[in-house]
């Protein structure tokens, strides 16, 4: 699974969005190191504080089959410059996915926007900082 097949998974999520709200439809893909793919979409509500991101639902899908130990995950959705991941996404992956793991941040115009969890959400608020 390369770059770019990643990206088409992240494509093809993209699809299954429910998105009444906001008409805005994001796919996102993230590679297991076992060499699975979650896709994810996002998914809101009337109530529109539960909406669910792509990424979060890729990663959570992911986490809760007992798939820990990720590679790449890829972000794809119909904006002018490379989608960037919302705060809450931001502060979940950094969490869940190790620093140096790669993101490709896309848009629908073939634009790849490549950058390290790190570099996603930097001074990110962490399991460590919950102890003295
Ligand atoms: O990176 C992003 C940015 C936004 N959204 C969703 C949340 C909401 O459903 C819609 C508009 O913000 O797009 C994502 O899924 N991922
Ligand atoms: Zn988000």
């Amino acid at each position: 699974m390369d770059k770019k097949q990643l990206i088409e998974e992240a494509i093809s999520a993209r699809e299954y969005a429910y998105v009444p709200y906001s008409k805005f439809k994001v796919g996102a893909a993230l590679l297991t190191d076992e060499g699975e793919v979650f896709k994810g979409c996002n998914i809101e509500n009337a109530a529109y504080s539960m909406c669910n991101c792509a990424e979060r639902t890729a990663l959570f899908k992911a986490y809760s089959e007992g798939y820990k130990n990720y590679k790449a995950l890829a972000v794809v959705a119909d904006t002018e410059r490379p989608v960037p991941p919302c705060g809450a996404c931001r502060q979940v992956i950094s969490e869940l996915c190790g620093p140096d793991m790669k993101v490709f941040l896309t848009n629908l115009k073939g634009d790849i926007q490549e950058i390290s969890v790190s570099e996603l959400l930097p001074g990110a608020f962490s399991p460590e900082d919950l102890h003295e």
